[in-house]
């Protein structure tokens, strides 16, 4: 894309520093930004906002990779719990139930960010009512509602708000207020997902019409469900969650689409491609061995494929380039990377489901946060469970009571329970 900044030039160093915090990114727009700051050796600050609505799944590896390498290139990273825009967009919660989820989001973060060995200390979390209520953020939310249309509103959440055939004034209000979170978060760059893009161009518009400055903007590739194509979050089947089982893994795996040779429609690949390998590579570089390759091969190796040696044996990788072309010359069979990809999964969760089952209030918070759907049928068969067992509770503390009296008449009451009426 075009960019009309001037040329800011970097020494070796600093030219590191610029690869390492842009890398493997799907787009960047205001590098230069991002360069003036690295230039001037000024603290570079950004953040990557997530509204605490559905259960997070495994798809989040992937900026919180990336948020590592922010971390090693010395840029102060804020983790937006935003609260207020889960609420906006079409109510996806009441705001009580947000704030238990808040606490959910916050806790698995922590929890991947340090399974992942990226330092937790050096993050800094917020949640967004924490400042979108003070009297600055609501005056400049006014102004943003006095120079943005319903139209330019709309077209820049139309890919993060929820689409309803009645919109309501909150999900409008919701991109715009997004954008001044760069202002009150007072970062030098946005990151997210490629998703928010049409939102981080009308942040670029907005806040220097708000007498802000221009923010830049660091975009992840999404990455689709494991049923290949989109990834949908009515298809439960398409989604891991941090806290599935290991025979969830399996069953989800299982059900994935893999076609032998087929490399375009692949979710396991692009899983790889997008969290194993980068977490991989990571792991080399301040641990010295690769978790997802064979233990004898894991310093020179980022992922392997195990097989018996009537299969053509183990397979090592160094790169996901080499796992597309093999599955594309149909040298590595999907039923082996499925097998690979599932053992990798359990590696990632291993340390997660261990730290929720040691950590009650780790358990509390997800109950409140997410509780158990009420099925009317579950619910009536509840129902009336309790309602015999009161019955029979009853019956026992009338004999306890009657105890004292003659048996006939406990018999009696006995032959009144069980005589059914003509
Ligand atoms: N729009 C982000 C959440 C978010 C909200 C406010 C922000 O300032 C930043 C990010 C999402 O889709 O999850």
């Amino acid at each position: 894309m075009a960019d009309n900044s001037k040329q800011v030039h970097l020494n070796n160093e600093q030219n590191q520093r610029f690869n390492l915090i842009t890398r493997s990114l799907h787009e960047v727009l205001g590098a230069d930004i991002v360069k003036q700051k690295i230039s001037t050796g000024e603290q570079l600050k950004c953040y990557w906002g997530t509204a605490p609505t559905g259960r997070p799944h495994v798809g989040y590896f992937v900026p919180l990779v990336k948020i590592a390498d922010f971390l090693r290139a010395g840029v102060e990273v804020k983790v937006l719990m935003a609260d207020i825009h889960a609420f906006l967009d079409n109510l996806k919660a009441p705001f009580e139930l947000v704030q238990d989820r808040v606490k959910y989001y916050t806790k698995l973060l922590r929890s991947i960010f340090i399974s992942l060995d990226v330092p937790v200390d050096n993050l800094i979390f917020v949640v967004g009512s924490s400042y979108q209520l003070t009297p600055q953020y609501s005056m400049d939310s006014y102004r943003l509602a006095a120079m943005t249309t319903e139209h330019d509103a709309k077209k820049a959440g139309a890919e993060v708000v929820k689409q309803v055939s009645s919109p309501l004034l909150s999900g409008m209000l919701y991109p715009g207020l997004q954008a001044l979170d760069e202002e009150h978060l007072g970062c030098d760059f946005q990151f997210g997902g490629v998703d928010q893009r049409k939102i981080f161009v009308m942040a670029e518009s907005l806040l220097p019409k708000l007498g802000y400055a221009k923010r830049a903007h660091l975009m992840n590739a999404m990455v689709p469900g494991l049923a290949g194509g989109k990834m949908s979050s009515s298809d439960p089947n398409s989604k891991i969650d941090f806290l599935d089982s290991a025979a969830d893994v399996k069953k989800k795996i299982k059900l994935a689409f893999c076609e032998e040779g087929n490399v375009q429609e692949n979710g396991l690949l692009a899983f790889l491609k997008a969290v194993v390998l980068p977490i991989a590579a990571y792991k080399q570089l301040i641990k010295g061995a690769s978790p997802f390759a064979a233990q004898d091969a894991a310093n020179d190796f980022l992922f392997s494929v195990t097989r018996p040696e009537r299969f053509g044996g183990s397979l090592h990788y160094k790169d996901y380039d080499k796992i597309e072309h093999d599955f594309s010359t149909k040298a590595l069979h999907p039923g082996d990377l499925k097998k690979a990809v599932e053992d990798a999964i359990n590696t990632l969760l291993d340390p997660i489901r261990k730290d929720f089952e040691a950590d009650e209030e780790f358990k509390a918070v997800e109950k409140a946060a997410y509780p158990p759907p009420i099925d009317p049928a579950a619910a009536a068969k509840e129902a009336k469970k309790a309602k015999n067992e009161a019955k029979k509770n009853k019956t026992k503390a009338s004999a306890a009571t009657f105890q004292q009296q003659s048996v006939d008449s406990v018999a009696d009451q006995v032959e009144r329970v069980e005589i059914p009426k003509q």
